[in-house]
């Protein structure tokens, strides 16, 4: 697990930082960080270092100076270093001069290995300015980021205009929102500067937390014990989203799975081992309930999904399940206050269920997920390609921005599946969502290796999903 901090944080700990550190120190540490970084994608990419060429873009401050003292470390190493000024004027005066000293040249930028992005860090507002932007939409070589891709807002990962699309972002002190919310921040590494960080803002989980945290059975375990989930989903016009919400939980643990509805025939044939009724009243016990995928959004729909949100185990709701709780909002009702509900909206179903509450999604997800979270006493899980999960006590998960393989028909479904399983199987709802959500992306990953994929063979790649993340906890 690692933390994400806001850019309020990180500057209040730089602040505290620089107080007992002398002058430029931080930013030499910073900017040989990024000389590093760059030398290995000059080795990576070009097959070597010295008479390689990097070309600078030097923004009127700090992010600046870090980029023009990092060509002064790689102008050590034999690099042809050249900046390019943005604001001649108000270009950092120290690194400026230090550039010069080791030989690097000052002009218009012509051929280049790499890019190095000083453009702006941590004080960018807003699109980038005309020039600015100008330089960004024309760039061919491979970018480096300094901090973050300039462009892109540093607290929420937007990207309102032209925006540089890294390779890798070499970033200081701790990770901030950008640099999961945004895919524009390529490989992220991180310079450590000593700071003195609060508790994080937003965590991500990586392989190994979801390896502890995956329910395994045991010897003392049978088909019932490791958590039995109920997928109500489905419909004789969508059979396909039972199928695949079934199949999700099925791959995804070793316990016993029902299923309830109108699918039930599709879901016995592709998926045998699956205990299949007509209805949730029929189903038998379960651990946890999903319902939603290709429900339909009738009268029966919602009586189905009122049977769900009153049946006293944790359930996660989702497709036409929020359509009907935005609907139908009188469906609070039924629910069991002692237990969890997982919504897990994409962006139009968000605002079906939050703006009539006067929550807009906006450009700040994590806010925005919250603000839900917070309002309806749930667990949010806002799809996208980086998935925010939070929790009404605030705590949030974040699926880094990563491949947009799983922007794929019946997806959403199979992370359904997913939820469902990983709830049923016990523990914190929080860690149990973020384990699924991570089981997902890898999965997606996996079943698209480099090419196009679909829904089902996602669900086919579970296992292989949760058995690396296993054997990444050492289990
Ligand atoms: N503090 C520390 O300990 C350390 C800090 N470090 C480094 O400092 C960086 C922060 O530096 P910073 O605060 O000097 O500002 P920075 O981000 O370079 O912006 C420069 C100026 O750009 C402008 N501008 C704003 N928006 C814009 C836009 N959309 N398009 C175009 N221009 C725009 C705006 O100027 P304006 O023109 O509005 O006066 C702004 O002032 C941080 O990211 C890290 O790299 C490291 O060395 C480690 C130690
Ligand atoms: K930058």
């Amino acid at each position: 697990m690692y933390g994400v901090w806001t850019v309020g944080q990180v500057r209040a700990a730089e602040d505290e930082a620089l107080a007992r550190t002398p002058a430029g120190a931080l930013m030499r540490r910073a900017a040989f960080g990024v000389a590093v970084a760059a030398a290995e994608v000059l080795r990576e990419r070009t097959g070597g270092v010295r008479g390689r060429r990097v070309v600078l873009l030097v923004g009127s401050g700090n992010n600046g100076g870090d980029a023009l003292w990092a060509g002064h470390f790689l102008r050590r190493r034999g690099v042809a270093v050249t900046a390019v000024l943005l604001a001649p004027d108000r270009a950092h005066v120290e690194g400026l001069a230090a550039l010069r000293r080791s030989g690097g040249r000052v002009g218009i930028a012509d051929r280049a290995d790499l890019v190095i992005d000083g453009i702006v860090g941590l004080s960018a507002r807003g699109p980038l300015r005309a020039e600015a932007a100008d330089w960004v939409s024309r760039l061919a070589a491979p970018v480096l980021a300094v901090d973050l891709p300039s462009g892109v807002d540093p607290d929420t990962g937007d990207a309102p205009g032209a925006a540089v699309d890294a390779a890798v972002t070499v970033t200081f002190g701790a990770r901030k929102p950008v640099h999961v919310l945004s895919a524009r921040s390529g490989d992220v590494r991180v310079v450590d500067l000593g700071l003195d960080l609060p508790d994080p803002n937003l965590r991500v989980l990586e392989a190994a937390d979801v390896g502890r945290a995956w329910r395994l059975p045991g010897p003392a375990d049978d088909k019932y014990t490791q958590g039995v989930t109920g997928v109500a989903a489905g419909s004789a016009t969508y059979p396909g989203a039972a199928v695949l919400t079934t199949g999700a939980a099925v791959r995804a643990t070793s316990g016993m799975v029902r299923y309830a509805g109108w699918a039930a025939d599709e879901v016995r044939s592709r998926w045998p081992e699956v205990v299949a009724t007509g209805s949730v009243a029929d189903a038998g016990r379960v651990q946890a309930w999903v319902a939603g995928p290709g429900l339909g959004t009738g009268q029966v729909s919602r009586d189905v999904l009122g049977a769900v949100l009153g049946a006293g185990v944790p359930t996660c709701v989702d497709a036409d399940g929020i359509t009907l709780l935005a609907r139908y909002p009188e469906l609070w009702d039924r629910r069991d206050p002692d237990q969890v509900v997982v919504l897990t909206p994409h962006d139009r179903e968000f605002a079906r269920l939050a703006e009539p509450l006067g929550i807009s999604l906006g450009v700040d997800r994590v806010a925005a997920a919250r603000a839900l979270a917070s309002r309806l006493g749930v667990l949010v899980l806002l799809k996208g390609n980086a998935t925010v999960i939070a929790e009404p006590d605030g705590r949030t998960l974040v699926s880094p921005a990563a491949s947009s393989w799983l922007a794929t028909a019946g997806s959403g479904d199979v992370l359904t599946g997913l939820v469902g399983a990983a709830l049923a199987a016990g523990g914190d709802p929080l860690l149990a969502v973020g384990c699924a959500s991570w089981v997902h992306v890898r999965a997606g990953v996996l079943a698209a290796g480099g090419a196009p994929t679909s829904a089902s063979v996602v669900v086919d790649a579970i296992p292989g999903a949760v058995r690396e993340a296993v054997v990444a906890a050492g289990r």
